[in-house]
């Protein structure tokens, strides 16, 4: 059970999800049913936007609405039939309360503006399920700034060792949800916690999230040495160091982030999961043992249109480093960038 049971107003909220891929179909599961089991909390549909697309000649939210499964990014799974696929984001979106996102990082920029044009109830807020960071003149971008700044709503975050096949499998594990307000933190930890997959709030927003983001860099380290038949050591060798370097990116560039934040889910736990089950490490051992073949190839041929985030990330975090005269600092991220970018032998992984 949820630790409380409040909620902010006698208004139900409606809440929309932005997103339909593995994770978004596998967290669709959840938050469609903890909103039939608390009606006096939200509205009883659960609109997901999702990207329209055709399967076997089929429109995917056809297939989603009749068959209520989403055969390509989660197939195997049925999705709660309070879940409503609308390809249109205006019409996804509107008369939302409660926006959750969950796309890969790299479309979000261009969808926020359509959000935006149709009018957002003035009390609507947003939690990003999104693993992922951008950056401008100034330094790092946060996604959830991003949607801040574009919605002009209140954002929190959740992210966790969650990978989505093994929750939506029902394996217990745990999540992260990073808020900075006690009773936006009670609404939503009712809104995704489940017997099998607890949710613990941090008042730490920007460390979870950062968190969430950085260890995908570590896990196409993680992925390198499969690829060149390391064992178990060097890639605990890898994550350790990895950790250090999520740490001090962190403490370098924003105030306040709270040491107990790499404990949670989101820290410490994710790591370790994503160096060993995620699709970023999974597809880095290929582009070793394929030398070299390009990252979209895979996303296409491997993970059959998932998006990866771990390259983008290091190309982003590489991009901040050399901006900020940091490159020095961080030697494992920018192994991992070269390695990934710019030609380098996977051996360096150890050999910086
Ligand atoms: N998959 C996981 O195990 C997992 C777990 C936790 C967090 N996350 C994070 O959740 C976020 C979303 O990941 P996911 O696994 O749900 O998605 P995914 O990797 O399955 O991505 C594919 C999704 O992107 C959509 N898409 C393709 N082209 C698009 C475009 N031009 N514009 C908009 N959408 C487009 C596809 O329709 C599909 O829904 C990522 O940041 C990821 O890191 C993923
Ligand atoms: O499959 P990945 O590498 O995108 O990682 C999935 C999740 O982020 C694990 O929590």
């Amino acid at each position: 059970m949820p630790h409380h049971s409040y909620h902010l107003d006698t208004n139900r909220k409606k809440v929309v999800l932005v997103g339909s891929g593995n994770w978004g179909s596998a967290i669709a599961r959840i938050v469609g049913d903890n909103i039939t089991a608390n009606p006096q909390l939200f509205e009883p549909t659960l609109n997901m936007w999702v990207f329209e697309e055709l399967v076997d000649g089929r429109k995917l939210t056809e297939i989603i609405n009749t068959e209520h499964e989403n055969v390509k990014y989660l197939p195997g799974y049925k999705l709660p039939t309070n879940v409503v696929a609308v390809p249109d984001l205006k019409e996804a979106t509107k008369g939302a309360h409660i926006l959750i996102f969950c796309v890969p990082h790299q479309f979000l920029g261009r969808m926020l503006p359509q959000i935006k044009e149709q009018g957002l109830d003035p009390n609507c807020c947003a939690v990003s399920l999104i693993k992922g960071i951008d950056f401008n003149d100034k330094g790092v971008v946060l996604v959830s700034n991003i949607i801040r700044d574009a919605l002009n709503i209140d954002c929190s975050v959740l992210m966790g060792a969650n990978v989505a096949n093994e929750v939506a499998a029902g394996d217990f594990c745990e999540s992260t949800l990073g808020c900075t307000g006690v009773q936006e933190g009670a609404l939503l930890q009712q809104l995704f916690h489940a017997p099998t997959f607890h949710v613990n709030i941090a008042m730490d927003p920007n460390g979870v999230e950062l968190c969430g983001a950085l260890k995908n860099v570590v896990a196409l380290g993680a992925g390198f040495c499969d690829g060149l038949g390391y064992g178990g050591n060097t890639k605990a060798a890898i994550i350790r160091l990895g950790l250090i370097e999520m740490k001090k990116f962190c403490y370098r560039f924003f105030d306040g982030i709270k040491e107990d934040t790499f404990f949670e889910s989101c820290g410490v736990a994710d790591l370790i999961t994503t160096c060993f089950g995620g699709r970023n490490r999974k597809c880095a051992e290929l582009f070793v043992k394929d030398k070299g073949v390009a990252w979209e190839t895979l996303e296409n041929t491997v993970l059959n249109g998932q998006k990866l985030q771990g390259t983008w990330t290091a190309k982003e975090v590489y991009t901040i480093l050399d901006k900020t005269n940091a490159i020095a600092d961080f030697p494992l991220f920018v192994a991992i960038y070269r390695i990934a970018f710019e030609g380098a032998d996977p051996k360096t992984i150890t050999s910086f």
